[in-house]
């Protein structure tokens, strides 16, 4: 029935991903089937849809509503996938709980074949004209408007559901009228229906806790203006809300392929809100531009900081179409940094920690004396009242380009190539044994002494001194090495022993900024790399203004055991877009000779290499090698460049 192939055929990037929106028709053109097409089609994939609900909507009103039959609905689906198999499917309009029945049926079966295509549901239920769409028997409009259609159905079968606040408070019978009202709310909702949960918080300015009860639930002949006028608009701020930001709650569940450090967050994700009434289709907007993102590969947090930051520019370019709220512009990927959300971490351990603190009581007793949402209240507004260390002003600015970066471990190694006048460097001596690979431990002298400790019984916890000494003595003869040579030499992880000795700087993993003074590298005057291998971990080292941020690991590497996927170029493009006019940038992971043109062709400036030169039988002819190809690449990049503009003045 499902004509099924199943997913393991590898993605032909010559061609754009289907992206399946199975959602209501909008007569508009502003919102549901329409806007998700338009957005899938925007973001770079190509759109296919299943219409389950037909309205006949304008700006102003919901004038009818009626589902497609079942036949129909199946008869969508099955032709689809026979032909046009999906990478990501967003759910928006269902009409009623029939279909929800229907298609968390299909669904279902589709993930036997289909297993890591991400499915996003935005449970729609208003029409941003504030007529009901979702009809539990199309018979009254007013009342359905009221009762949530039940999700339940799709429990452990979709990745994300995307509710604003007024579904969010009628999925979960809450009150979400404050900040963290509302993010116990998403967490609760989480944890029902197994998935990940941006609970979207754009629309609070617009009401009271009203917005739960009468607002929405119009008429068939209700107009803008009238809703307009029935909208009791009051200071959120006293609820936690600020007023000048749009909030979601990301509550992440087992996300795949993502670093596990942020595995299974929760974030606030704040963007400068866009006052515009022209807001039609924006929940539509967001989530197939979520499904377009992931179809594309990306993690599920990047999926969401793109969307929102496409929404936010939709928003701000929108013009008024009709009398009522116009739809969201359509304005490409977007690339400029000021219009992605801050991120507000919650890390749940951090989170657990803190709720012991304060309710002085263990785990397990707090886990039986709160209710789920209490607990998760509780969480919410710890974490929500905790200071962010982020610094307002950046690190010191790199006295030179990185160009291409040796990242070495061994000390005759990094003098050898300053001697030979390599100008940047890093010292990455790994003194825990499970962050050694084999290799690295057979090749590094303190792998080979934390490796003998180990094969004779003796932890490393039993003899602090002796490793704490000899890594001491070693970074502080790099460093003394690289003011010697007047290089750009950093020191990897161990910021303190940087700070003691005056580095020129420390690079840091995201792992690290949680538990390192930022501050104090910052007021020592250091200057600061931090790792990305995402969106997400971008935004993130965006936040503290580093020296320079490192992107990978680009293509697979057996250096380290990497706890995320490749990027591959395509990725680091996209990054490269978004942050090369505020940062250098550095690629790492697997690059070397074969593939450094590649690179270059993203429009990275710079790259960082381990074993394209440790593992080389002549490191410093590897490093000339490699420094002259860079080298080249630009020039004949500048040379096309040039080409190209000779021939458009001839
Ligand atoms: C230039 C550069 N980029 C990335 C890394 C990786 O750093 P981190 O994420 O801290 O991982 P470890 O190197 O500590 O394993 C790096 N060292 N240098
Ligand atoms: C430390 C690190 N961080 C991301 S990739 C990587 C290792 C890169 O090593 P190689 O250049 O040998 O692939
Ligand atoms: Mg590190």
């Amino acid at each position: 029935m499902l004509g099924i192939h199943g997913d393991n055929a590898p993605m032909n990037t010559e061609h754009p991903a289907f992206v399946w929106t199975i959602a209501g028709s909008d007569s508009g053109g502003g919102a549901g089937i329409q806007a998700d097409l338009a957005t899938i089609q925007d973001l770079g994939c190509h759109g296919c849809s299943v219409v389950t609900t037909v309205t006949a909507q304008s700006s102003v009103a919901v004038t009818l509503v009626e589902p497609v039959s079942a036949a129909m609905l199946m008869a969508q689906l099955t032709t689809l996938l026979s032909d046009l198999p999906p990478k990501a499917i967003k759910i928006g309009l269902l009409a009623d709980q029939t279909q929800v029945a229907l298609l968390a049926d299909w669904i279902a079966s589709f993930k036997i074949h289909y297993p890591s295509v991400p499915v996003i549901v935005d449970p729609v239920m208003v029409a941003s004209c504030g007529d009901a769409l979702a009809v539990d028997n199309c018979q009254d409009i007013k009342s359905a408007a009221k009762s949530a259609l039940d999700f339940k159905p799709f429990k452990g079968l979709i990745e994300l559901i995307t509710p604003n606040v007024l579904e969010l408070g009628r999925l979960t019978h809450s009150d979400v009228s404050t900040k963290a009202q509302f993010a116990a709310a998403a967490l609760a909702l989480s944890q029902s229906l197994d998935c990940s949960v941006l609970a979207k918080g754009g629309d609070v300015s617009f009401g009271s806790t009203d917005i739960l009860d009468d607002t929405h639930a119009q008429t068939h002949d209700n107009t803008y203006a009238q809703t307009q006028a029935n909208v009791h608009v009051i200071a959120l701020d006293s609820n936690g809300w600020d007023l000048e930001l749009a909030e979601d709650y990301l509550v992440c569940r087992q996300v795949r392929a993502s670093s596990k450090l942020h595995q299974n967050g929760r974030f606030w994700l704040a963007s400068q809100r866009v006052n515009t009434p022209h807001n039609h289709g924006s929940g539509c907007t967001l989530s197939s531009a979520i499904a377009a993102v992931l179809a594309q590969g990306f993690v599920l947090q990047d999926a969401v900081v793109v969307a929102k930051a496409y929404v936010s520019q939709g928003l701000s370019a929108a013009i008024g179409l009709g009398q009522g709220p116009g739809p969201l512009a359509r304005t490409g990927w977007p690339n400029d940094v000021s219009r992605y959300a801050k991120i507000n971490l919650c890390d749940s351990n951090f989170i657990s920690h803190q709720l012991n603190q304060h309710l002085d009581v263990g785990n397990d007793l707090v886990a039986t004396v709160l209710s789920a949402t209490d607990q998760a209240t509780a969480q919410v507004r710890i974490a929500s009242t905790q200071p962010q260390n982020i610094l307002s002003h950046g690190f010191k600015v790199l006295d030179a380009d990185l160009g291409v970066y040796p990242v070495v471990n061994d000390l005759t190694m990094l003098e050898s190539l300053l001697a030979a006048g390599v100008k940047t460097l890093q010292l990455r001596i790994k003194t825990d044994i499970s962050e050694l690979t084999t290799a690295g431990l057979a090749e590094s002298d303190l792998g080979k002494s934390a490796l003998s400790r180990c094969e004779s019984g003796k932890s490393k916890s039993g003899e602090p001194e002796l490793i704490g000494s000899e890594l001491e003595a070693q970074i502080q003869t790099a460093i003394a090495l690289g003011k010697h040579f007047n290089a750009q030499l950093f020191i990897n992880d161990h910021w303190q022993l940087a700070i003691k000795y005056h580095a020129f700087g420390v690079h840091l993993g995201q792992e690290d900024l949680a538990v390192t003074d930022l501050a104090a590298i910052q007021a020592a005057g250091l200057a600061l790399g931090i790792s990305s291998h995402s969106y997400f971990e971008l935004l993130l080292a965006h936040q503290y203004s580093p020296s320079y941020i490192a992107l990978g690991h680009i293509f697979p590497t057996t250096t380290k055991q990497m706890p995320s996927a490749p990027q591959g170029l395509a990725k680091l493009k996209h990054y490269v877009a978004l942050l090369q006019d505020h940062y250098p940038l550095v690629a790492i992971g697997g690059i070397d000779l074969t593939n450094l043109a590649k690179v270059k062709a993203t429009g990275v400036g710079n790259i960082a290499v381990v074993r394209a030169i440790t593992k080389a039988k002549d490191p410093l002819a590897a490093f000339a090698e490699l420094s002259q190809a860079w080298e080249q690449c630009s020039l004949s990049e500048e040379l096309a460049v040039k080409h190209e503009l000779d021939a458009k003045h001839e």
